[in-house]
Protein backbone atom coordinates (compact mmCIF):
# COMPACT_ATOMS: atom_id res chain seq x y z
CA UNK A 1 0.00 0.00 0.00
CA UNK A 2 1.49 3.11 -0.80
CA UNK A 3 2.26 6.07 2.00
CA UNK A 4 -0.33 8.32 3.21
CA UNK A 5 0.40 11.70 1.25
CA UNK A 6 2.47 14.27 3.77
CA UNK A 7 4.31 17.69 2.07
CA UNK A 8 5.63 20.30 3.35
CA UNK A 9 6.90 23.92 2.93
CA UNK A 10 9.72 25.00 4.30
CA UNK A 11 11.01 28.34 3.71
CA UNK A 12 13.94 30.08 5.34
CA UNK A 13 12.52 32.88 7.11
CA UNK A 14 15.07 35.11 5.30
CA UNK A 15 12.70 37.56 3.70
CA UNK A 16 9.10 37.68 2.88
CA UNK A 17 7.17 35.55 0.69
CA UNK A 18 7.44 36.17 -3.15
CA UNK A 19 5.78 34.58 -6.21
CA UNK A 20 8.22 31.81 -6.27
CA UNK A 21 7.70 30.83 -2.93
CA UNK A 22 4.34 30.48 -3.40
CA UNK A 23 4.22 28.56 -6.27
CA UNK A 24 6.62 25.77 -4.18
CA UNK A 25 3.94 26.16 -0.81
CA UNK A 26 0.78 26.28 -3.38
CA UNK A 27 1.99 23.03 -5.07
CA UNK A 28 2.47 21.04 -2.11
CA UNK A 29 -1.21 22.31 -0.94
CA UNK A 30 -2.37 21.49 -4.46
CA UNK A 31 -0.97 17.65 -3.99
CA UNK A 32 -1.80 17.41 -0.44
CA UNK A 33 -5.79 18.34 -1.28
CA UNK A 34 -5.42 16.25 -4.49
CA UNK A 35 -4.62 13.06 -2.49
CA UNK A 36 -6.75 14.29 0.54
CA UNK A 37 -3.05 14.50 2.26
CA UNK A 38 -1.61 16.63 4.90
CA UNK A 39 0.03 19.74 4.44
CA UNK A 40 2.44 20.60 6.78
CA UNK A 41 5.03 23.75 7.16
CA UNK A 42 8.13 24.78 8.78
CA UNK A 43 10.48 26.79 9.45
CA UNK A 44 14.29 26.49 8.67
CA UNK A 45 15.81 29.02 10.66
CA UNK A 46 19.14 27.02 11.78
CA UNK A 47 21.00 29.73 9.72
CA UNK A 48 20.72 32.48 12.60
CA UNK A 49 22.55 35.30 10.73
CA UNK A 50 20.58 35.09 7.42
CA UNK A 51 17.02 35.11 9.79
CA UNK A 52 15.23 38.71 9.04
CA UNK A 53 12.95 40.17 11.48
CA UNK A 54 8.77 39.35 10.25
CA UNK A 55 10.24 36.85 7.58
CA UNK A 56 8.45 34.13 9.08
CA UNK A 57 5.55 36.46 9.55
CA UNK A 58 5.52 37.29 6.07
CA UNK A 59 5.92 33.59 4.14
CA UNK A 60 3.13 32.31 6.67
CA UNK A 61 0.34 35.17 7.27
CA UNK A 62 0.46 35.62 3.10
CA UNK A 63 0.00 31.95 2.93
CA UNK A 64 -2.83 32.46 4.50
CA UNK A 65 -4.21 34.92 2.61
CA UNK A 66 -3.54 33.14 -0.63
CA UNK A 67 -6.08 30.56 0.47
CA UNK A 68 -3.01 28.09 1.37
CA UNK A 69 -3.73 26.48 4.54
CA UNK A 70 -1.93 24.14 6.46
CA UNK A 71 -3.11 21.01 8.42
CA UNK A 72 -0.03 20.53 10.89
CA UNK A 73 2.56 22.22 12.70
CA UNK A 74 3.45 23.13 16.39
CA UNK A 75 0.76 23.74 18.27
CA UNK A 76 0.25 27.01 19.77
CA UNK A 77 -2.67 26.89 21.54
CA UNK A 78 -5.29 25.23 19.73
CA UNK A 79 -4.09 26.26 16.64
CA UNK A 80 -0.87 25.34 14.61
CA UNK A 81 1.94 27.60 13.84
CA UNK A 82 4.71 26.37 11.75
CA UNK A 83 7.28 24.04 13.37
CA UNK A 84 10.69 25.52 14.02
CA UNK A 85 14.02 23.71 13.72
CA UNK A 86 15.79 25.91 16.37
CA UNK A 87 12.78 24.72 18.81
CA UNK A 88 13.90 20.99 17.77
CA UNK A 89 17.52 21.16 19.03
CA UNK A 90 16.92 18.15 21.57
CA UNK A 91 15.51 16.28 19.03
CA UNK A 92 18.57 16.82 16.05
CA UNK A 93 21.07 16.23 19.07
CA UNK A 94 19.70 12.48 19.71
CA UNK A 95 20.17 11.66 16.11
CA UNK A 96 23.50 13.32 15.99
CA UNK A 97 24.71 11.02 19.40
CA UNK A 98 23.90 8.44 17.62
CA UNK A 99 25.64 8.85 14.30
CA UNK A 100 28.74 9.79 16.69
CA UNK A 101 28.21 6.51 18.84
CA UNK A 102 28.08 4.32 15.75
CA UNK A 103 31.35 6.58 14.13
CA UNK A 104 29.15 7.42 11.28
CA UNK A 105 30.24 11.12 12.28
CA UNK A 106 33.15 12.31 14.02
CA UNK A 107 33.93 15.64 16.17
CA UNK A 108 36.51 17.68 13.73
CA UNK A 109 38.69 20.54 15.40
CA UNK A 110 39.85 22.08 11.68
CA UNK A 111 39.68 25.60 12.05
CA UNK A 112 38.29 28.08 9.13
CA UNK A 113 41.52 28.63 8.67
CA UNK A 114 43.15 25.49 8.28
CA UNK A 115 40.19 25.21 5.72
CA UNK A 116 40.70 28.03 3.63
CA UNK A 117 44.31 27.08 3.25
CA UNK A 118 43.34 23.28 2.09
CA UNK A 119 40.85 25.30 -0.34
CA UNK A 120 43.71 27.16 -1.83
CA UNK A 121 45.79 24.36 -2.31
CA UNK A 122 43.25 22.40 -3.95
CA UNK A 123 42.54 25.19 -6.26
CA UNK A 124 45.79 25.85 -6.81
CA UNK A 125 46.46 22.06 -7.96
CA UNK A 126 43.63 22.17 -9.99
CA UNK A 127 41.60 19.95 -8.21
CA UNK A 128 37.81 20.73 -6.95
CA UNK A 129 37.56 22.11 -3.30
CA UNK A 130 36.29 19.62 -1.06
CA UNK A 131 37.65 18.56 3.03
CA UNK A 132 40.16 16.17 3.16
CA UNK A 133 39.24 14.69 6.31
CA UNK A 134 42.25 15.35 7.98
CA UNK A 135 40.54 14.97 11.39
CA UNK A 136 38.53 11.54 10.39
CA UNK A 137 40.66 9.22 12.63
CA UNK A 138 41.48 10.89 15.56
CA UNK A 139 42.59 9.39 18.46
CA UNK A 140 41.13 10.30 22.13
CA UNK A 141 44.05 11.78 22.92
CA UNK A 142 44.74 13.78 19.94
CA UNK A 143 41.01 14.95 20.37
CA UNK A 144 41.91 16.11 24.18
CA UNK A 145 44.51 17.70 22.98
CA UNK A 146 42.83 20.31 20.70
CA UNK A 147 39.37 20.75 22.97
CA UNK A 148 43.21 21.85 25.52
CA UNK A 149 43.73 24.54 22.96
CA UNK A 150 40.19 25.48 23.47
CA UNK A 151 39.01 24.72 19.64
CA UNK A 152 35.62 24.18 19.67
CA UNK A 153 34.74 21.13 16.72
CA UNK A 154 32.27 20.80 14.71
CA UNK A 155 31.04 17.30 13.91
CA UNK A 156 30.94 15.84 10.36
CA UNK A 157 29.13 12.94 8.17
CA UNK A 158 31.68 10.64 7.27
CA UNK A 159 30.65 10.24 3.44
CA UNK A 160 30.71 6.70 2.74
CA UNK A 161 32.98 5.73 -0.01
CA UNK A 162 32.54 4.47 -3.64
CA UNK A 163 28.66 4.92 -3.61
CA UNK A 164 26.22 6.24 -5.77
CA UNK A 165 23.30 8.01 -4.54
CA UNK A 166 20.26 7.87 -7.13
CA UNK A 167 16.52 9.01 -7.03
CA UNK A 168 13.72 9.39 -9.12
CA UNK A 169 12.95 12.71 -9.69
CA UNK A 170 9.42 13.27 -10.18
CA UNK A 171 9.90 16.20 -12.55
CA UNK A 172 13.00 15.22 -14.01
CA UNK A 173 13.51 11.21 -13.95
CA UNK A 174 16.42 9.69 -12.76
CA UNK A 175 18.98 11.64 -11.28
CA UNK A 176 22.40 10.64 -9.70
CA UNK A 177 25.44 11.56 -7.47
CA UNK A 178 28.89 10.17 -6.47
CA UNK A 179 29.79 9.85 -3.22
CA UNK A 180 32.97 10.60 -4.07
CA UNK A 181 32.08 14.29 -5.20
CA UNK A 182 31.63 14.86 -1.08
CA UNK A 183 34.08 15.72 1.07
CA UNK A 184 32.83 14.99 5.06
CA UNK A 185 29.97 17.46 5.49
CA UNK A 186 29.22 19.00 8.51
CA UNK A 187 26.41 18.39 10.51
CA UNK A 188 26.55 20.30 13.31
CA UNK A 189 28.28 23.61 13.80
CA UNK A 190 30.89 24.92 16.28
CA UNK A 191 28.06 27.05 17.75
CA UNK A 192 25.94 23.54 18.04
CA UNK A 193 23.27 24.22 15.59
CA UNK A 194 22.64 21.75 13.43
CA UNK A 195 23.16 22.34 9.44
CA UNK A 196 20.20 22.92 7.08
CA UNK A 197 20.75 19.70 5.48
CA UNK A 198 20.89 17.76 8.59
CA UNK A 199 17.65 19.12 9.98
CA UNK A 200 15.82 18.67 6.68
CA UNK A 201 16.77 15.23 6.69
CA UNK A 202 15.38 14.51 10.55
CA UNK A 203 12.48 16.77 10.44
CA UNK A 204 11.39 15.15 6.85
CA UNK A 205 11.92 11.69 8.47
CA UNK A 206 10.37 12.59 11.84
CA UNK A 207 7.05 14.30 9.93
CA UNK A 208 6.47 11.40 8.21
CA UNK A 209 6.81 13.91 4.58
CA UNK A 210 6.03 11.38 1.77
CA UNK A 211 7.02 13.95 -1.11
CA UNK A 212 9.45 16.70 -1.16
CA UNK A 213 8.20 18.80 -3.88
CA UNK A 214 10.35 21.81 -3.79
CA UNK A 215 12.74 24.38 -5.54
CA UNK A 216 15.67 22.75 -8.29
CA UNK A 217 18.22 24.70 -6.40
CA UNK A 218 17.95 21.73 -4.01
CA UNK A 219 18.78 18.76 -6.08
CA UNK A 220 22.43 19.03 -5.76
CA UNK A 221 21.57 18.85 -1.20
CA UNK A 222 19.81 15.86 -2.24
CA UNK A 223 22.11 13.53 -2.26
CA UNK A 224 23.52 14.65 1.33
CA UNK A 225 19.64 13.85 2.50
CA UNK A 226 20.22 10.28 1.40
CA UNK A 227 22.82 9.85 2.70
CA UNK A 228 21.38 10.60 6.69
CA UNK A 229 18.22 8.38 5.29
CA UNK A 230 20.34 5.43 4.41
CA UNK A 231 22.79 6.11 7.97
CA UNK A 232 19.45 5.76 9.96
CA UNK A 233 18.47 3.16 7.53
CA UNK A 234 15.01 5.26 6.24
CA UNK A 235 13.31 5.10 3.56
CA UNK A 236 13.48 8.21 1.58
CA UNK A 237 10.42 10.56 0.38
CA UNK A 238 9.98 11.16 -3.57
CA UNK A 239 11.76 14.25 -4.59
CA UNK A 240 10.20 16.36 -6.98
CA UNK A 241 12.65 19.72 -8.28
CA UNK A 242 10.70 21.93 -9.64
CA UNK A 243 11.97 24.91 -11.90
CA UNK A 244 12.66 27.92 -10.39
CA UNK A 245 10.07 31.03 -11.29
CA UNK A 246 12.47 33.89 -12.89
CA UNK A 247 11.92 37.43 -13.28
CA UNK A 248 11.22 39.23 -16.62
CA UNK A 249 15.17 39.46 -16.55
CA UNK A 250 15.59 35.91 -16.18
CA UNK A 251 16.81 35.99 -12.91
CA UNK A 252 15.31 33.80 -9.85
CA UNK A 253 13.06 35.64 -7.66
CA UNK A 254 14.71 35.81 -4.53
CA UNK A 255 13.63 36.90 -1.27
CA UNK A 256 16.63 38.87 -1.08
CA UNK A 257 15.75 41.25 -4.42
CA UNK A 258 13.92 43.72 -2.31
CA UNK A 259 13.32 46.20 -4.25
CA UNK A 260 11.30 43.94 -6.96
CA UNK A 261 7.55 44.20 -7.42
CA UNK A 262 6.97 40.48 -6.50
CA UNK A 263 6.23 40.27 -3.14
CA UNK A 264 2.80 38.67 -1.97
CA UNK A 265 2.03 41.78 0.41
CA UNK A 266 3.00 44.18 -2.26
CA UNK A 267 0.42 42.95 -4.33
CA UNK A 268 -2.43 42.67 -1.09
CA UNK A 269 -1.57 46.00 -0.69
CA UNK A 270 -2.53 47.14 -4.57
CA UNK A 271 -5.78 45.59 -3.79
CA UNK A 272 -5.30 42.15 -6.13
CA UNK A 273 -7.66 39.33 -5.30
CA UNK A 274 -6.19 35.89 -3.17
CA UNK A 275 -8.21 34.08 -5.45
CA UNK A 276 -6.68 35.85 -9.15
CA UNK A 277 -3.31 35.43 -7.32
CA UNK A 278 -3.96 31.50 -6.35
CA UNK A 279 -5.27 30.92 -9.88
CA UNK A 280 -1.99 32.72 -11.41
CA UNK A 281 0.33 31.14 -9.55
CA UNK A 282 -0.86 27.66 -10.07
CA UNK A 283 -0.27 28.28 -13.66
CA UNK A 284 3.50 29.45 -13.20
CA UNK A 285 5.28 25.91 -14.34
CA UNK A 286 2.38 23.89 -14.04
CA UNK A 287 -0.43 23.54 -17.12
CA UNK A 288 -3.62 21.56 -17.37
CA UNK A 289 -4.91 20.10 -20.17
CA UNK A 290 -6.58 22.30 -22.45
CA UNK A 291 -6.74 26.19 -23.62
CA UNK A 292 -8.58 27.15 -20.29
CA UNK A 293 -6.50 29.54 -17.91
CA UNK A 294 -9.42 30.90 -15.29
CA UNK A 295 -9.84 28.30 -12.66
CA UNK A 296 -11.16 28.29 -9.43
CA UNK A 297 -9.75 26.76 -6.44
CA UNK A 298 -11.40 23.60 -6.19
CA UNK A 299 -11.17 23.00 -9.78
CA UNK A 300 -7.39 23.25 -9.55
CA UNK A 301 -7.18 20.92 -6.91
CA UNK A 302 -9.20 18.24 -8.50
CA UNK A 303 -6.89 18.73 -11.94
CA UNK A 304 -3.59 18.82 -10.23
CA UNK A 305 -1.11 16.52 -11.48
CA UNK A 306 2.74 16.62 -10.91
CA UNK A 307 3.37 14.48 -14.20
CA UNK A 308 2.55 17.95 -15.57
CA UNK A 309 4.66 20.22 -14.04
CA UNK A 310 7.33 22.22 -16.50
CA UNK A 311 11.04 21.28 -17.14
CA UNK A 312 11.97 24.63 -18.14
CA UNK A 313 11.59 27.79 -15.82
CA UNK A 314 8.49 30.03 -16.08
CA UNK A 315 9.22 33.85 -16.30
CA UNK A 316 6.63 35.99 -13.56
CA UNK A 317 4.62 38.01 -15.92
CA UNK A 318 3.17 40.82 -13.81
CA UNK A 319 1.02 41.70 -16.96
CA UNK A 320 -0.68 38.43 -17.43
CA UNK A 321 -1.43 38.51 -13.72
CA UNK A 322 -2.59 41.94 -14.36
CA UNK A 323 -5.33 40.52 -16.67
CA UNK A 324 -6.11 37.61 -14.59
CA UNK A 325 -6.81 40.05 -11.35
CA UNK A 326 -8.92 41.66 -14.21
CA UNK A 327 -11.35 38.76 -15.29
CA UNK A 328 -11.83 38.16 -11.40
CA UNK A 329 -12.62 41.86 -10.63
CA UNK A 330 -15.04 41.65 -13.20
CA UNK A 331 -17.14 39.20 -12.19
CA UNK A 332 -16.74 39.75 -8.37
CA UNK A 333 -19.90 41.36 -6.77
CA UNK A 334 -19.37 44.77 -6.73
CA UNK A 335 -19.52 45.32 -2.56
CA UNK A 336 -16.72 43.21 -2.56
CA UNK A 337 -14.75 45.27 -4.83
CA UNK A 338 -15.75 48.56 -3.58
CA UNK A 339 -14.37 47.64 -0.31
CA UNK A 340 -10.95 46.76 -2.23
CA UNK A 341 -11.15 50.11 -4.09
CA UNK A 342 -12.26 52.25 -1.89
CA UNK A 343 -9.23 52.66 0.59
CA UNK A 344 -6.49 53.74 -2.28
CA UNK A 345 -9.53 56.92 -3.05
CA UNK A 346 -9.14 57.89 0.18
CA UNK A 347 -4.90 57.00 1.39
CA UNK A 348 -5.17 59.07 -1.99
CA UNK A 349 -6.38 62.14 -0.56
CA UNK A 350 -8.98 62.04 -3.27
CA UNK A 351 -12.02 61.40 -0.52
CA UNK A 352 -12.40 62.31 2.82
CA UNK A 353 -12.27 59.16 5.43
CA UNK A 354 -15.44 60.44 6.46
CA UNK A 355 -18.53 60.50 3.62
CA UNK A 356 -21.67 62.19 3.65
CA UNK A 357 -23.83 59.84 2.27
CA UNK A 358 -24.38 61.79 -0.82
CA UNK A 359 -20.33 61.77 -1.46
CA UNK A 360 -20.44 58.07 -0.40
CA UNK A 361 -22.89 56.78 -3.37
CA UNK A 362 -21.20 58.96 -5.50
CA UNK A 363 -18.09 57.00 -4.50
CA UNK A 364 -19.93 53.55 -5.34
CA UNK A 365 -21.22 54.32 -8.46
CA UNK A 366 -17.50 55.89 -9.64
CA UNK A 367 -16.18 52.22 -8.63
CA UNK A 368 -18.61 50.49 -9.97
CA UNK A 369 -18.49 52.40 -13.42
CA UNK A 370 -14.55 51.09 -13.31
CA UNK A 371 -15.13 47.53 -12.85
CA UNK A 372 -14.89 46.31 -15.74
CA UNK A 373 -11.66 48.02 -16.76
CA UNK A 374 -9.79 48.46 -13.31
CA UNK A 375 -7.16 45.45 -13.31
CA UNK A 376 -6.60 46.33 -9.35
CA UNK A 377 -7.79 48.53 -6.43
CA UNK A 378 -4.91 50.69 -6.07
CA UNK A 379 -5.41 51.50 -10.38
CA UNK A 380 -9.06 53.25 -9.34
CA UNK A 381 -6.78 56.68 -8.77
CA UNK A 382 -4.93 57.07 -11.95
CA UNK A 383 -8.20 55.62 -13.53
CA UNK A 384 -10.70 58.29 -11.91
CA UNK A 385 -8.37 61.04 -12.35
CA UNK A 386 -10.59 63.12 -14.68
CA UNK A 387 -13.20 63.09 -11.54
CA UNK A 388 -10.73 65.19 -9.19
CA UNK A 389 -9.85 67.89 -11.84
CA UNK A 390 -11.10 70.96 -12.41
CA UNK A 391 -9.77 71.48 -15.59
CA UNK A 392 -8.58 69.21 -18.42
CA UNK A 393 -6.02 69.13 -20.86
CA UNK A 394 -6.24 66.93 -24.09
CA UNK A 395 -3.34 64.95 -25.47
CA UNK A 396 -2.65 64.72 -29.42
CA UNK A 397 -5.17 62.19 -29.83
CA UNK A 398 -7.70 63.95 -28.10
CA UNK A 399 -6.89 67.18 -29.80
CA UNK A 400 -6.95 65.83 -33.14
CA UNK A 401 -10.68 64.65 -32.36
CA UNK A 402 -12.00 68.29 -31.84
CA UNK A 403 -10.69 69.48 -34.72
CA UNK A 404 -13.23 68.16 -36.67
CA UNK A 405 -15.73 71.32 -37.92
CA UNK A 406 -18.94 69.67 -36.58
CA UNK A 407 -17.63 70.26 -32.99
CA UNK A 408 -18.16 73.47 -31.70
CA UNK A 409 -22.03 72.92 -32.54
CA UNK A 410 -22.22 69.79 -31.31
CA UNK A 411 -20.55 70.61 -27.99
CA UNK A 412 -23.01 73.82 -27.86
CA UNK A 413 -26.50 71.77 -28.48
CA UNK A 414 -25.25 68.84 -26.27
CA UNK A 415 -24.82 71.67 -23.80
CA UNK A 416 -28.44 73.49 -24.46
CA UNK A 417 -29.68 70.00 -24.23
CA UNK A 418 -28.14 69.15 -20.81
CA UNK A 419 -29.58 72.35 -19.66
CA UNK A 420 -33.01 71.81 -20.34
CA UNK A 421 -32.86 68.58 -18.20
CA UNK A 422 -35.10 68.27 -14.98
CA UNK A 423 -32.74 65.72 -13.79
CA UNK A 424 -29.16 65.09 -14.20
CA UNK A 425 -29.36 61.60 -14.34
CA UNK A 426 -27.47 58.96 -16.55
CA UNK A 427 -30.78 58.49 -18.51
CA UNK A 428 -31.58 62.17 -18.67
CA UNK A 429 -27.77 62.65 -20.35
CA UNK A 430 -28.68 59.56 -22.79
CA UNK A 431 -31.41 61.79 -24.04
CA UNK A 432 -29.31 65.22 -24.05
CA UNK A 433 -27.33 62.98 -26.37
CA UNK A 434 -30.29 61.48 -28.94
CA UNK A 435 -31.62 65.21 -28.84
CA UNK A 436 -28.58 66.54 -29.66
CA UNK A 437 -27.93 64.12 -32.43
CA UNK A 438 -31.23 65.56 -33.65
CA UNK A 439 -30.74 69.22 -33.60
CA UNK A 440 -27.20 68.88 -35.10
CA UNK A 441 -27.99 65.51 -37.93
CA UNK A 442 -24.18 64.18 -36.60
CA UNK A 443 -24.43 60.41 -35.57
CA UNK A 444 -22.14 57.88 -34.48
CA UNK A 445 -18.19 58.86 -33.57
CA UNK A 446 -18.81 62.21 -35.02
CA UNK A 447 -21.56 63.03 -32.38
CA UNK A 448 -19.60 60.30 -29.10
CA UNK A 449 -16.06 61.39 -29.37
CA UNK A 450 -16.37 65.12 -29.50
CA UNK A 451 -18.86 64.99 -26.22
CA UNK A 452 -16.91 62.33 -24.69
CA UNK A 453 -13.59 64.05 -25.35
CA UNK A 454 -14.31 67.38 -24.14
CA UNK A 455 -16.10 66.32 -20.89
CA UNK A 456 -13.50 63.79 -20.06
CA UNK A 457 -10.14 64.47 -21.96
CA UNK A 458 -10.07 61.07 -23.20
CA UNK A 459 -11.31 59.06 -26.27
CA UNK A 460 -11.77 56.09 -24.15
CA UNK A 461 -13.30 55.60 -20.94
CA UNK A 462 -16.25 54.00 -19.32
CA UNK A 463 -19.76 54.11 -20.29
CA UNK A 464 -20.31 58.49 -21.28
CA UNK A 465 -23.90 58.85 -19.80
CA UNK A 466 -22.97 57.61 -16.20
CA UNK A 467 -19.42 59.32 -16.49
CA UNK A 468 -21.40 62.53 -17.72
CA UNK A 469 -23.61 62.24 -14.49
CA UNK A 470 -20.71 61.24 -11.82
CA UNK A 471 -18.76 64.14 -13.07
CA UNK A 472 -21.90 66.95 -12.08
CA UNK A 473 -23.38 69.49 -14.32
CA UNK A 474 -21.37 72.52 -13.21
CA UNK A 475 -17.75 70.90 -14.16
CA UNK A 476 -19.40 68.94 -17.29
CA UNK A 477 -21.20 72.76 -18.54
CA UNK A 478 -17.68 74.38 -17.55
CA UNK A 479 -15.86 71.95 -19.77
CA UNK A 480 -18.43 72.21 -22.81
CA UNK A 481 -18.22 76.07 -22.31
CA UNK A 482 -14.04 75.73 -21.97
CA UNK A 483 -13.49 73.49 -25.22
CA UNK A 484 -15.91 75.67 -27.12
CA UNK A 485 -14.13 78.71 -26.24
CA UNK A 486 -10.67 77.02 -27.21
CA UNK A 487 -12.13 75.51 -30.12
CA UNK A 488 -13.59 78.95 -31.53
CA UNK A 489 -10.79 81.71 -30.72
N1 LIG B 1 12.26 31.72 -7.61
C1 LIG B 1 11.71 30.65 -7.08
N2 LIG B 1 10.87 29.89 -7.80
C2 LIG B 1 10.28 28.79 -7.28
N3 LIG B 1 10.49 28.35 -6.03
C3 LIG B 1 11.33 29.06 -5.27
C4 LIG B 1 11.99 30.24 -5.74
N4 LIG B 1 12.76 30.73 -4.75
C5 LIG B 1 12.60 29.89 -3.71
N5 LIG B 1 11.75 28.90 -4.01
C6 LIG B 1 11.33 27.79 -3.15
O1 LIG B 1 10.72 28.31 -2.01
C7 LIG B 1 10.97 27.45 -0.90
C8 LIG B 1 11.52 28.27 0.24
O2 LIG B 1 12.82 28.64 -0.13
P1 LIG B 1 13.75 29.65 0.56
O3 LIG B 1 13.23 29.91 1.91
O4 LIG B 1 15.15 29.21 0.41
O5 LIG B 1 13.48 30.94 -0.36
P2 LIG B 1 14.38 31.85 -1.29
O6 LIG B 1 13.49 32.88 -1.89
O7 LIG B 1 15.21 31.00 -2.21
O8 LIG B 1 15.30 32.57 -0.24
P3 LIG B 1 16.71 33.16 -0.42
O9 LIG B 1 16.67 34.00 -1.65
O10 LIG B 1 16.87 33.93 0.85
O11 LIG B 1 17.61 31.96 -0.56
C9 LIG B 1 11.97 26.39 -1.39
O12 LIG B 1 11.27 25.21 -1.67
C10 LIG B 1 12.51 26.99 -2.66
O13 LIG B 1 12.91 26.01 -3.58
Amino acid sequence: MSKPVRVRYAPSPTGHLHIGNARTALFNYLYARHHDGKFIVRTEDTDQKRNVEGGEESQFSYLKWLGIKWDEGADIGGEYGPYRQLERLDIYKKYVDELLDRGLAYKCYVTEEELEKEREEQKANGQVPKYSGAHRDLTPEQQEQFEAEGRQPSIRFRVPENKTYKFNDIVRNEISFESSDFGDWVIVKKNGIPTYNFAVAIDDHLMEISHILRGEEHISNTPKQLMIYEAFGWEPPQFGHMTLILNENRKKLSKRDEHILQFIEQYKNLGYLPEAMFNFISLLGWSPVGEEEIFSKEEIIKIFDPNRLSTSAAIFDPQKLKWMNNQYIKSEDADRIEKLTLPHLIQAGKLPENMEDSRREWATELIALYKEQMNYGAEIVELTELFFQDEISYDEEAMAVLQDEQVPDVLAAFSEQLAALEAFEPDAIKGAIKATQKQTGQKGKKLFMPIRVATTGATHGPELPNSIHLLGETVVQNRLRAAIEQLTK
